[in-house]
Protein backbone atom coordinates (compact mmCIF):
# COMPACT_ATOMS: atom_id res chain seq x y z
CA UNK A 1 0.00 0.00 0.00
CA UNK A 2 1.43 3.40 -0.32
CA UNK A 3 2.47 5.52 2.38
CA UNK A 4 -0.14 8.27 3.00
CA UNK A 5 2.63 10.24 4.10
CA UNK A 6 3.70 10.67 0.50
CA UNK A 7 0.46 12.69 -0.62
CA UNK A 8 0.01 14.50 -2.76
CA UNK A 9 1.44 12.46 -5.22
CA UNK A 10 4.57 14.12 -6.52
CA UNK A 11 3.42 14.81 -10.05
CA UNK A 12 -0.06 15.98 -8.96
CA UNK A 13 0.81 20.02 -9.20
CA UNK A 14 3.09 19.36 -12.29
CA UNK A 15 1.24 21.87 -15.13
CA UNK A 16 -0.68 19.65 -16.63
CA UNK A 17 -0.86 19.54 -20.59
CA UNK A 18 -3.43 22.03 -22.28
CA UNK A 19 -5.68 20.34 -25.19
CA UNK A 20 -3.98 23.32 -27.00
CA UNK A 21 -0.25 22.18 -26.27
CA UNK A 22 -0.82 18.89 -28.10
CA UNK A 23 0.65 19.40 -31.45
CA UNK A 24 -1.60 20.21 -34.22
CA UNK A 25 -1.23 18.35 -37.01
CA UNK A 26 -2.59 20.28 -40.44
CA UNK A 27 -3.42 17.80 -42.94
CA UNK A 28 -2.54 18.75 -46.51
CA UNK A 29 -6.25 19.61 -48.46
CA UNK A 30 -7.53 16.17 -50.04
CA UNK A 31 -5.40 14.11 -47.15
CA UNK A 32 -7.79 10.82 -46.82
CA UNK A 33 -7.13 10.08 -43.57
CA UNK A 34 -7.01 12.71 -41.23
CA UNK A 35 -5.04 11.86 -37.95
CA UNK A 36 -6.75 12.92 -34.36
CA UNK A 37 -5.33 16.46 -32.95
CA UNK A 38 -5.32 15.22 -29.21
CA UNK A 39 -5.37 11.55 -27.38
CA UNK A 40 -8.95 10.13 -27.37
CA UNK A 41 -8.05 10.18 -23.70
CA UNK A 42 -5.08 12.10 -21.63
CA UNK A 43 -4.88 12.12 -17.99
CA UNK A 44 -2.09 13.76 -16.17
CA UNK A 45 -1.28 13.50 -12.03
CA UNK A 46 -4.96 11.88 -11.47
CA UNK A 47 -5.12 11.12 -7.59
CA UNK A 48 -7.62 9.98 -5.27
CA UNK A 49 -7.62 9.40 -1.55
CA UNK A 50 -10.15 7.58 0.34
CA UNK A 51 -9.24 8.47 4.31
CA UNK A 52 -5.84 6.75 4.80
CA UNK A 53 -6.07 4.90 1.67
CA UNK A 54 -4.77 5.63 -1.16
CA UNK A 55 -6.05 4.43 -4.50
CA UNK A 56 -4.80 6.32 -6.97
CA UNK A 57 -1.70 7.98 -6.69
CA UNK A 58 -0.42 9.91 -9.76
CA UNK A 59 -1.52 8.43 -12.42
CA UNK A 60 -0.48 9.80 -16.40
CA UNK A 61 -2.08 8.19 -19.56
CA UNK A 62 -2.00 8.73 -22.67
CA UNK A 63 -4.70 6.91 -24.69
CA UNK A 64 -4.26 6.91 -28.47
CA UNK A 65 -7.43 7.35 -30.61
CA UNK A 66 -8.71 4.38 -32.63
CA UNK A 67 -6.46 2.23 -29.95
CA UNK A 68 -8.44 -0.63 -28.31
CA UNK A 69 -6.38 -0.37 -24.62
CA UNK A 70 -6.75 -2.76 -22.17
CA UNK A 71 -6.25 -1.40 -18.46
CA UNK A 72 -5.09 -4.15 -16.30
CA UNK A 73 -4.36 -4.64 -12.65
CA UNK A 74 -5.04 -6.75 -9.10
CA UNK A 75 -7.76 -6.25 -7.02
CA UNK A 76 -8.04 -2.77 -5.45
CA UNK A 77 -5.29 -1.66 -8.07
CA UNK A 78 -7.32 1.63 -8.41
CA UNK A 79 -8.40 0.53 -12.22
CA UNK A 80 -12.43 1.79 -11.39
CA UNK A 81 -11.57 4.65 -9.21
CA UNK A 82 -9.30 5.58 -12.12
CA UNK A 83 -11.94 5.60 -15.05
CA UNK A 84 -14.69 6.79 -12.81
CA UNK A 85 -12.38 9.87 -12.22
CA UNK A 86 -11.71 10.08 -16.32
CA UNK A 87 -15.18 9.56 -17.16
CA UNK A 88 -16.70 12.36 -14.71
CA UNK A 89 -17.99 9.89 -12.11
CA UNK A 90 -15.47 10.55 -9.36
CA UNK A 91 -14.36 14.11 -8.58
CA UNK A 92 -10.20 13.88 -8.25
CA UNK A 93 -8.29 15.06 -5.77
CA UNK A 94 -6.02 16.07 -7.99
CA UNK A 95 -5.27 16.17 -11.79
CA UNK A 96 -6.71 16.27 -14.74
CA UNK A 97 -8.47 14.46 -17.80
CA UNK A 98 -9.08 15.44 -21.74
CA UNK A 99 -11.08 13.60 -23.66
CA UNK A 100 -10.31 14.62 -27.10
CA UNK A 101 -8.73 17.81 -26.31
CA UNK A 102 -11.69 18.24 -23.90
CA UNK A 103 -11.00 19.11 -19.90
CA UNK A 104 -13.30 16.17 -18.72
CA UNK A 105 -14.34 18.88 -15.49
CA UNK A 106 -13.95 21.73 -16.59
CA UNK A 107 -16.17 21.17 -19.68
CA UNK A 108 -18.37 18.16 -18.85
CA UNK A 109 -21.09 18.34 -21.16
CA UNK A 110 -19.16 18.35 -23.85
CA UNK A 111 -17.05 15.76 -22.88
CA UNK A 112 -19.23 13.18 -21.72
CA UNK A 113 -21.21 13.68 -25.04
CA UNK A 114 -17.98 12.55 -26.71
CA UNK A 115 -17.79 9.31 -24.37
CA UNK A 116 -19.79 6.36 -23.27
CA UNK A 117 -19.17 4.80 -20.44
CA UNK A 118 -19.90 0.69 -18.75
CA UNK A 119 -19.13 1.56 -15.17
CA UNK A 120 -18.75 -1.10 -12.72
CA UNK A 121 -21.39 -1.74 -10.30
CA UNK A 122 -23.34 1.49 -10.85
CA UNK A 123 -27.01 0.68 -10.41
CA UNK A 124 -29.12 1.23 -13.15
CA UNK A 125 -33.14 1.91 -13.59
CA UNK A 126 -33.61 -1.70 -12.86
CA UNK A 127 -37.51 -0.83 -13.04
CA UNK A 128 -36.93 -0.09 -16.39
CA UNK A 129 -37.77 -3.08 -19.03
CA UNK A 130 -34.62 -3.42 -21.04
CA UNK A 131 -35.84 -1.65 -24.35
CA UNK A 132 -37.25 1.47 -22.11
CA UNK A 133 -33.42 1.35 -20.35
CA UNK A 134 -31.77 1.72 -23.86
CA UNK A 135 -34.11 4.11 -25.30
CA UNK A 136 -34.15 6.23 -22.07
CA UNK A 137 -30.65 6.85 -22.07
CA UNK A 138 -30.40 7.29 -25.95
CA UNK A 139 -32.93 10.49 -25.27
CA UNK A 140 -31.24 11.59 -21.97
CA UNK A 141 -28.66 11.90 -25.06
CA UNK A 142 -30.89 14.09 -26.59
CA UNK A 143 -31.70 11.94 -29.64
CA UNK A 144 -34.67 12.10 -31.31
CA UNK A 145 -37.11 9.10 -30.74
CA UNK A 146 -37.01 7.60 -34.27
CA UNK A 147 -33.55 7.39 -34.61
CA UNK A 148 -33.44 5.89 -31.06
CA UNK A 149 -36.11 3.42 -31.75
CA UNK A 150 -33.81 2.20 -34.84
CA UNK A 151 -31.17 2.05 -32.61
CA UNK A 152 -32.43 -0.30 -29.81
CA UNK A 153 -33.69 -2.52 -32.06
CA UNK A 154 -30.55 -2.39 -33.56
CA UNK A 155 -28.58 -3.15 -30.45
CA UNK A 156 -31.22 -5.22 -28.55
CA UNK A 157 -30.23 -7.95 -31.56
CA UNK A 158 -26.51 -7.08 -31.19
CA UNK A 159 -26.56 -7.84 -27.93
CA UNK A 160 -28.96 -11.15 -28.32
CA UNK A 161 -31.57 -9.49 -26.07
CA UNK A 162 -34.61 -9.12 -28.44
CA UNK A 163 -36.29 -11.43 -26.48
CA UNK A 164 -36.06 -9.92 -23.66
CA UNK A 165 -36.74 -6.44 -24.19
CA UNK A 166 -40.07 -6.48 -22.35
CA UNK A 167 -38.22 -7.33 -19.26
CA UNK A 168 -37.49 -5.88 -16.52
CA UNK A 169 -33.51 -5.09 -15.91
CA UNK A 170 -34.10 -6.25 -12.42
CA UNK A 171 -35.13 -9.65 -13.75
CA UNK A 172 -32.27 -9.82 -15.72
CA UNK A 173 -28.80 -12.01 -15.69
CA UNK A 174 -25.91 -10.63 -13.93
CA UNK A 175 -24.74 -10.96 -18.11
CA UNK A 176 -27.76 -9.91 -19.44
CA UNK A 177 -27.44 -6.58 -16.83
CA UNK A 178 -24.23 -6.23 -18.29
CA UNK A 179 -25.02 -6.45 -22.12
CA UNK A 180 -28.02 -3.87 -21.46
CA UNK A 181 -25.89 -1.78 -19.97
CA UNK A 182 -22.98 -1.59 -22.65
CA UNK A 183 -26.16 -1.39 -25.38
CA UNK A 184 -27.12 2.12 -23.12
CA UNK A 185 -23.20 3.21 -23.24
CA UNK A 186 -22.94 2.80 -27.01
CA UNK A 187 -26.85 4.06 -28.41
CA UNK A 188 -25.34 7.44 -28.82
CA UNK A 189 -22.23 6.83 -31.08
CA UNK A 190 -19.48 8.27 -29.07
CA UNK A 191 -16.13 8.89 -29.77
CA UNK A 192 -14.27 6.98 -26.68
CA UNK A 193 -16.02 3.89 -24.65
CA UNK A 194 -14.65 3.12 -21.15
CA UNK A 195 -15.75 -0.33 -20.12
CA UNK A 196 -15.01 -1.52 -17.00
CA UNK A 197 -15.19 -5.15 -16.76
CA UNK A 198 -17.60 -5.59 -19.98
CA UNK A 199 -16.86 -9.18 -20.07
CA UNK A 200 -17.24 -10.07 -16.24
CA UNK A 201 -20.51 -12.90 -15.95
CA UNK A 202 -20.95 -12.63 -20.03
CA UNK A 203 -21.66 -16.24 -21.79
CA UNK A 204 -18.62 -17.16 -24.20
CA UNK A 205 -20.96 -16.45 -27.25
CA UNK A 206 -22.22 -13.12 -26.30
CA UNK A 207 -18.34 -11.90 -25.04
CA UNK A 208 -17.37 -13.00 -28.73
CA UNK A 209 -20.73 -11.23 -30.26
CA UNK A 210 -19.21 -8.22 -27.95
CA UNK A 211 -15.62 -8.30 -28.93
CA UNK A 212 -16.96 -8.25 -32.88
CA UNK A 213 -18.65 -4.84 -31.88
CA UNK A 214 -16.06 -3.58 -30.50
CA UNK A 215 -13.50 -4.55 -32.98
CA UNK A 216 -15.54 -2.92 -35.72
CA UNK A 217 -16.19 0.40 -34.02
CA UNK A 218 -12.42 0.48 -33.35
CA UNK A 219 -11.71 -0.36 -37.32
CA UNK A 220 -14.48 3.00 -38.03
CA UNK A 221 -12.77 4.83 -35.80
CA UNK A 222 -13.89 4.20 -32.38
CA UNK A 223 -11.18 3.85 -29.09
CA UNK A 224 -12.19 1.31 -26.65
CA UNK A 225 -10.66 1.46 -23.19
CA UNK A 226 -11.29 -1.78 -21.14
CA UNK A 227 -10.82 -3.25 -17.52
CA UNK A 228 -9.92 -6.50 -17.42
CA UNK A 229 -8.80 -9.38 -14.71
CA UNK A 230 -8.05 -11.78 -17.61
CA UNK A 231 -4.76 -11.23 -19.36
CA UNK A 232 -5.45 -13.74 -22.05
CA UNK A 233 -7.81 -11.73 -23.43
CA UNK A 234 -6.60 -8.41 -23.39
CA UNK A 235 -4.01 -9.68 -24.94
CA UNK A 236 -5.63 -11.27 -28.31
CA UNK A 237 -8.15 -8.50 -28.17
CA UNK A 238 -6.18 -5.32 -27.22
CA UNK A 239 -3.21 -3.52 -29.05
CA UNK A 240 -2.16 -0.96 -26.16
CA UNK A 241 -2.62 -1.93 -22.19
CA UNK A 242 -1.53 -0.42 -18.91
CA UNK A 243 -0.12 -2.00 -16.05
CA UNK A 244 -1.82 -0.35 -12.89
CA UNK A 245 -0.76 -1.65 -9.19
CA UNK A 246 -1.49 0.68 -5.81
CA UNK A 247 -2.42 3.30 -7.67
CA UNK A 248 0.93 3.82 -9.68
CA UNK A 249 0.89 3.14 -13.80
CA UNK A 250 3.94 0.65 -13.71
CA UNK A 251 3.85 -0.09 -17.51
CA UNK A 252 2.15 1.09 -20.57
CA UNK A 253 2.65 1.09 -24.52
CA UNK A 254 1.67 -1.34 -27.00
CA UNK A 255 0.81 -4.69 -25.68
CA UNK A 256 3.99 -5.87 -27.60
CA UNK A 257 5.93 -3.29 -25.79
CA UNK A 258 4.73 -3.96 -22.36
CA UNK A 259 4.77 -7.57 -23.13
CA UNK A 260 8.56 -8.19 -24.06
CA UNK A 261 8.49 -11.18 -25.49
CA UNK A 262 6.56 -13.24 -22.56
CA UNK A 263 2.89 -13.41 -22.41
CA UNK A 264 0.78 -10.66 -20.89
CA UNK A 265 0.02 -12.26 -17.59
CA UNK A 266 3.81 -13.80 -16.82
CA UNK A 267 4.65 -10.35 -17.37
CA UNK A 268 1.78 -9.07 -15.40
CA UNK A 269 2.80 -11.30 -12.44
CA UNK A 270 6.82 -10.51 -12.66
CA UNK A 271 5.57 -6.86 -12.93
CA UNK A 272 2.76 -6.76 -9.96
CA UNK A 273 4.54 -9.62 -7.92
CA UNK A 274 2.51 -10.86 -4.98
CA UNK A 275 2.40 -14.85 -5.95
CA UNK A 276 1.74 -16.33 -2.22
CA UNK A 277 2.89 -20.02 -1.31
CA UNK A 278 -0.35 -22.11 -0.10
CA UNK A 279 1.30 -22.25 3.84
CA UNK A 280 -0.98 -22.20 6.13
CA UNK A 281 -3.84 -23.56 4.42
CA UNK A 282 -2.25 -27.61 5.07
CA UNK A 283 -5.97 -28.20 6.81
CA UNK A 284 -7.13 -27.67 3.73
CA UNK A 285 -6.01 -30.96 1.96
CA UNK A 286 -8.65 -33.75 2.14
CA UNK A 287 -5.50 -36.44 2.09
N1 LIG B 1 -15.58 4.71 -2.00
C1 LIG B 1 -14.49 4.18 -1.47
N2 LIG B 1 -14.22 4.34 -0.15
C2 LIG B 1 -13.11 3.83 0.41
N3 LIG B 1 -12.17 3.14 -0.26
C3 LIG B 1 -12.38 2.94 -1.57
C4 LIG B 1 -13.54 3.44 -2.24
N4 LIG B 1 -13.46 3.10 -3.54
C5 LIG B 1 -12.31 2.40 -3.67
N5 LIG B 1 -11.67 2.31 -2.50
C6 LIG B 1 -10.37 1.65 -2.28
O1 LIG B 1 -9.47 2.12 -3.25
C7 LIG B 1 -8.65 1.06 -3.73
C8 LIG B 1 -8.80 0.95 -5.23
O2 LIG B 1 -10.10 0.45 -5.52
P1 LIG B 1 -10.61 0.23 -7.01
O3 LIG B 1 -12.03 -0.21 -6.91
O4 LIG B 1 -10.29 1.41 -7.81
O5 LIG B 1 -9.69 -0.98 -7.48
P2 LIG B 1 -9.78 -1.90 -8.77
O6 LIG B 1 -8.42 -1.93 -9.37
O7 LIG B 1 -10.91 -1.49 -9.63
O8 LIG B 1 -10.08 -3.32 -8.08
P3 LIG B 1 -10.85 -4.62 -8.62
O9 LIG B 1 -9.98 -5.21 -9.70
O10 LIG B 1 -10.89 -5.51 -7.41
O11 LIG B 1 -12.20 -4.22 -9.10
C9 LIG B 1 -9.09 -0.20 -2.95
O12 LIG B 1 -8.21 -0.37 -1.86
C10 LIG B 1 -10.46 0.13 -2.44
O13 LIG B 1 -10.73 -0.51 -1.23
Amino acid sequence: MTSPDAWPPADSGAASPAPSDYAEQIQPAGTAAVPPLAPALAVRGLAKRFGEKIAVNGVNLDVPAGSFYGLVGPNGAGKTTSLSMATGLLRPDYGQVWVHGVDVWAQPLEAKRLMGVLPDGVRLFDRLTGEQLVTYAGLLRGMDRETVAGRVADLLRAMDLTNDAGTLVVDYSAGMTKKIALASALIHAPKLLVLDEPFEAVDPVSAANIRDILHDYVDSGGTVIVSSHVMDLVQRMCDHVAVIANGNVLAAGTVDEVRAGASLEDRFVQLVGGRNQAEGLEWLRTS
